[in-house]
């Protein structure tokens, strides 16, 4: 008999190599990648258990968390994050794992890195030590992030016990509106199903508007998954996924690559396959979005103003919005629109991408950031950089006062150099918002790049529909 599936089910079922009933599947891993925070644990217990790498060969390292985006001839001055990261050069070379270290030019963010590189493919099973693991299901793969135990068993075994999710379909309806991009989409989504929405499922993403996304745009929406509380992200493969593999550097090639595709056509949920839960959303009504509070469900159209706590429904949500305007020094009633920032930062594995560095560039270009704002971008890999400094899109930033950095995590979370000072608000193109994210005391508003390059350069946030594009020869710079 043959059922309906999924591309979850098909996916998970191709990957449980033991089950016993009533007990977690046992699920074969494709692919692990490591990086220097959440893996010195994990070799540690390896060593003390006197055990080796199952696979080395699919276990792929890179640095990207704790170094500094600055320059990196020079030694790491934070003791902590120096031990992290020779410890996992160390580890690295012990058990022959490829680690694409700080003077790699395939090192990145970790999730920029394993698409860039053709690692990541559909219907691979991917794992990382990392929340934002969901940013490779874009490719129709079952991708997530692990715990640090967990890590070490997948290092030990190549294999993970997993309870079975159930699935969710997002499937978008509409078209995209001028100036709203794949960020605010996924923004808006979290705002309506709220930060626990999907706790408990892979969701998948489906309709018109995810087809006529580049493979950029469908990881930043995979990438925030998490963030509605999603175990993992995917969308189902297609045309748009295959051009952008073509001839990476792990991609299949020749044959194999003919073969990896008849393979990968099949990975769409069987028509009549069903899912455990639905949710529809109109993408006609997105505006681009900016955060207002302390977790990423906390947003608002651009137009709108600061929200009263009272219009909340439920008491918690009141005083949870309470608390949050307090944390972000916001009055309820104030338009979004008047909330002045003193930090730009674009980047993170949710946008830094190079389509992401060209959208913000356009808006940039010709201008010139306000003089109260100190502005940043941060590629997601060397790869990204060189490419962007190819385009001359480095000069673009530098010539509007930007900084332009080494690849890395950087600001997106405080445990390197780069981080934002007590009562600082800052216009970020990262994922998460939460107290002290950025720095401890730091005001995160999550926005598009273009939202954050336009804030940069005004000081405050405005609606990048009304942006006046000053190059010559430029009317449309906003992905749409
Ligand atoms: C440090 C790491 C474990 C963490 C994660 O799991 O996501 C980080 O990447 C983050 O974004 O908060
Ligand atoms: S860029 Fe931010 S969200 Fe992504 S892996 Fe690094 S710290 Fe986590």
């Amino acid at each position: 008999m043959t059922s309906k599936r999924t591309l979850f089910d098909k996916i998970w079922d191709s990957h449980v190599v033991h089950q016993e009933s009533g007990k977690p599947s046992l699920l074969y891993i494709d692919l692990h990648l490591i990086h220097e925070v959440t893996s010195p644990q994990a070799f540690e217990g390896l060593r003390l258990a006197g055990r080796s790498i199952r696979r080395p060969d699919l276990t792929v390292g890179t640095v990207d968390h704790n170094i500094p985006t600055t320059d990196r001839s020079l030694p790491i001055a934070d003791p902590i994050s120096r031990q992290q990261i020779e410890t996992l050069r160390e580890n690295c070379q012990n058990h022959k794992i490829t680690l694409y270290d700080l003077d790699s030019r395939n090192q990145g963010i970790v999730h920029v890195i394993g698409p860039e590189l053709g690692l990541t493919l559909p219907g691979k099973t991917i794992v990382c030590g990392d929340s934002h693991t969901s940013t490779h299901g874009a490719f129709g793969a079952l991708a997530f992030g692990i715990g640090t135990s967990e890590v070490e068993h997948v290092m030990a075994t190549q294999c993970l016990p997993q309870a079975k999710p159930k699935t969710m379909e997002v499937h978008f309806k509409g078209k995209l509106p001028y100036g709203v991009t794949a960020k605010d989409v996924v923004l808006h989504l979290i705002n309506q199903i709220g930060t626990a929405g999907a706790t408990g499922y892979v969701v998948e993403y489906t309709g018109e508007v995810i087809r006529n996304m580049s493979m950029e745009e469908r990881m930043t929406i995979c990438n925030m998954s998490i963030e509605a509380g999603a175990r993992a992200g995917m969308i189902a493969p297609d045309e748009t996924t295959f051009s952008y593999l073509l001839g990476r550097k792990h991609s299949p090639k020749g044959s194999a690559w003919e073969q990896a595709i008849a393979a990968w056509k099949e990975l769409v949920t069987d028509e009549g396959a069903t899912y455990d839960a639905r949710v529809e959303i109109d993408v006609n009504e997105i505006a681009p979005q900016v955060t207002w509070g302390t977790s990423p469900g906390m947003g608002a159209d651009i137009t709108k103003l600061v929200p009263d706590p009272s219009s909340f429904e439920t008491n918690t949500e009141q005083k949870a919005a309470e608390l949050a305007l307090e944390y972000m020094g916001l009055t309820a009633g104030t338009p979004i629109s008047e909330i002045t920032i003193d930090r730009v930062f674009i980047g993170s594995c949710t946008n830094s991408r190079i389509e992401d560095l060209r959208a913000a560039a356009e808006v940039v270009a010709g201008y010139q950031v306000a003089a109260t704002v100190q502005a940043m971008v941060v590629p997601g890999s060397q790869q990204v950089k060189e490419q962007a400094e190819e385009e001359g899109l480095h000069q673009i930033f530098l010539d509007a006062g930007f900084e332009w950095r080494e690849a890395g995590c950087s600001m997106c979370l405080g445990m390197n150099p780069d981080i934002i000072q007590p009562g600082e608000r800052c216009a970020s193109t990262s994922n998460r918002n939460f107290e002290g994210r950025q720095g401890r005391g730091g005001r995160t508003h999550l926005v598009s790049p273009v939202m954050a390059a336009a804030a940069a350069i005004k000081g405050h946030f405005v609606d990048i529909r009304n942006w006046n594009f000053n190059r010559k020869g430029q009317t449309n710079g906003i992905p749409s």
